[in-house]
């Protein structure tokens, strides 16, 4: 039941932003509550005395075709002209009804709830559109309260009938309200995590090489410049390793680009293993280019962590019969901070160095840059 009235309701809100969809989805849920809410009270009119009730029994049937209309608009992507319909249809019904049974009945309760949830029927209207809404609809409930109080109407309800329909339309005003606001304020919770998701992908995004999921260039620029903050301030030393896949354009050639991607993943994935200590970043510096930052490890260190990366990648034995060795091979350059470098560019330019020493040595060895 409770998914047959979703579905309901959620007639034309798919494929539409959160504000939208909260306006298109509460005008199908008043819409839906005036035409049920309204079914009791026909069938009494048509019980009670046909012939007494028939101007409010039809008048009721016009507007249950007028919610029904409002779900159709807003299907049809007509959410604006379905919130006006509701509106006028929801208060010329209240109106009427009570011209026809009288106050005492309560049907004008429901202008309060037209009132809790107008604002949100309209969220582009202005303060002052708004406002008159707001005076519309009270000045609505005091004529109808001072022009059809008890007796005063020409279809009147006998008691006790009158006093239960008292009791209900109080009872479900206040249920619609708060039924209303309820699924209202659970919508705008869903939202805010929805942003908070998004918020958080797009900050693992930006800093994040979108095909092998280490950090990026930008990402690398502020690791570097945080780990060179601690080389100046607390005489750490830093190691960055240029690395470069070899022979990667042949690979390419002959493999095609999407395998030539599965290798990057690969190579990525057996460099991150390698480089397991906390504050040890590998990054994607460009293209087959890795750099892998270090802090806090010196030249010793460098030397071990040179020797286990390019280890890594060979022990990978991805297929490569254009390259000597048979196999995908790494070749680094290493740069410690202990060289008198002056600045984080001087070091990468250092390993930069050190790196096309290593292409030209043969490839698949790692170079480490002289003072
Ligand atoms: N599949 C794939 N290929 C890339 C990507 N980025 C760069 N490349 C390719 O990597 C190759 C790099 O070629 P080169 O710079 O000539 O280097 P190399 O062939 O590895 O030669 P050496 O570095 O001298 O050993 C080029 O063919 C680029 O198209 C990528 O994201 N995916």
């Amino acid at each position: 039941m409770l998914n047959v009235l979703r579905r309901l309701w959620g007639q034309g809100a798919g494929n539409q932003t959160a504000t939208i969809r909260r306006q298109i989805e509460l005008a199908n849920q008043v819409a839906l509550f005036g035409a049920i809410a309204t079914i009791p009270y026909q069938f009494f009119y048509a019980i009670a005395d046909f012939s007494l009730y028939l101007s409010v029994f039809l008048a009721n049937m016009i507007c249950i075709t007028g919610y029904i209309v409002v779900v159709l608009f807003n299907r049809m992507g007509r959410y604006w002209l379905a919130s006006v319909l509701l509106l006028v249809n929801a208060t010329l019904q209240i109106f009427v009804v009570t011209s026809e049974i009288s106050t005492s009945a309560g049907v004008h309760f429901f202008y309060f709830t037209m009132a809790s949830v107008a604002v949100f029927l309209f969220h582009r209207a202005r303060l002052s559109i708004y406002i008159g809404l707001m005076v519309l609809l009270m000045f609505l409930f005091l004529v109808t309260y001072f022009l059809f109080p008890a007796g005063s109407t020409p279809a009147p309800v006998p008691a006790p009938w009158i006093h239960i329909m008292f009791g209900v339309s109080v009872v479900a005003s206040m249920a619609l309200s708060a039924v209303v606001l309820f699924l209202f304020r659970h919508s705008i919770d869903q939202t805010q995590h929805e942003l908070l998701l998004t918020n958080q992908r797009l900050e693992r995004l930006s800093g994040t090489d979108q095909l092998t999921g280490l950090a990026n260039r930008r990402e690398l620029d502020d690791v570097l410049e945080v780990a060179w903050t601690n080389v100046a301030r607390y005489r750490m030393p830093l190691t960055v390793l240029m690395c470069d896949v070899d022979y990667f354009k042949r690979f390419n050639d002959r493999f095609g680009h999407a395998d030539g991607d599965r290798c990057l993943k690969q190579v990525a994935d057996a460099l991150q293993q390698v480089c397991g200590r906390p504050g040890d970043v590998v990054a994607r510096y460009g293209g087959e280019e890795f750099v892998i930052v270090l802090p806090g490890t010196d030249r010793a260190g460098a030397v071990t962590i040179g020797e286990q990366a390019r280890k890594a990648v060979e022990a990978l034995r991805i297929a490569h019969p254009d390259s000597p060795a048979g196999v995908i091979t790494l070749s680094l350059g290493s740069a410690t901070s202990d060289r008198g470098h002056n600045t984080v560019t001087e070091l990468l330019d250092a390993a930069d160095r050190a790196l096309y020493r290593a292409k030209e040595a043969g490839r698949n060895a790692v170079v480490f840059a002289s003072a």
